[in-house]
């Protein structure tokens, strides 16, 4: 069993870059969706990701962005993830030579299994709830809507916290979670305890896994 990988997301101050880091990130994510309260320039996503230790992945969020901005983006961050979340199509996602992901939205009657069949160069799909705007609402959608089957590894998002995420990794068993407003005390701003609350509960979580496995 591989541990779950952990994002946390819509970081936009030095401080919680490194918090995010202490508390045992993965990955981190930057909004570049100027609607977004967490939206960040690239300027100020490139002094963020200078803090970050090596193998930890810049993830850019994007939102029917121009090829222009990601292209720029990805020049001026290398090694730089592409999270796709509005409403690109795979051709869309596959214009920038990089790994990328695409989120769902998920609601009742949404086909997920055609979703990834349709966007099969992802590295991941990353299922979030649909909600009004493109994401980032806080909002939990019903975890049984996620088939068994999907074919790509899935990151599980959409309003997890340190209070619902140890459910979330036993019941979805996903390659990784992500987290935005779980984890905040408001919009962009993070909280170091709840980083660290949300990440101890991943390795909770894991472990429960690894003692069911070992039949513990
Ligand atoms: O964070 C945002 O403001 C945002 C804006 C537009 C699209 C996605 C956005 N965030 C992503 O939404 C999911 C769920 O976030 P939350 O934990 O429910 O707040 C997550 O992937 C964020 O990266």
């Amino acid at each position: 069993m591989s541990r779950t990988r952990i994002k946390i997301c819509g970081l936009t101050r030095e401080q919680d870059v490194l918090d995010a880091v202490q508390a045992g990130a993965d990955a981190i994510g930057l909004v570049f969706y100027e609607r977004s309260p967490r939206h960040v320039s690239l300027q100020r996503a490139v002094e963020l990701v200078r803090l970050l230790p090596p193998f930890v992945t810049p993830v850019g969020l994007f939102v029917n962005a121009p090829v222009a901005q990601i292209e720029q983006a990805c020049s001026a961050i290398p090694g730089l993830l592409l999270q796709y979340h509005g409403d690109e199509s795979p051709e869309d996602c596959a214009r920038v030579p990089r790994p990328w992901m695409r989120a769902a939205r998920m609601a009742p009657g949404f086909d997920l299994l055609n979703f990834a069949q349709q966007f099969a160069g992802a590295q991941a799909v990353l299922l979030d709830t649909h909600v009004e705007g493109y994401g980032g609402g806080g909002k939990v959608f019903d975890w049984s809507l996620i088939p068994s089957d999907v074919p790509a590894p899935v990151v599980l998002s959409g309003g997890l916290s340190p209070a619902n995420v140890i459910d979330g990794v036993l019941q979805v068993r996903p390659w990784a979670v992500d987290v935005s407003s779980g984890v905040e005390v408001s919009k962009g701003i993070k909280d170091a305890a709840l980083m660290q609350q949300f990440c101890e509960a991943v390795r909770e979580a894991d472990a429960r896994r690894l003692e069911a496995q070992n039949g513990c």
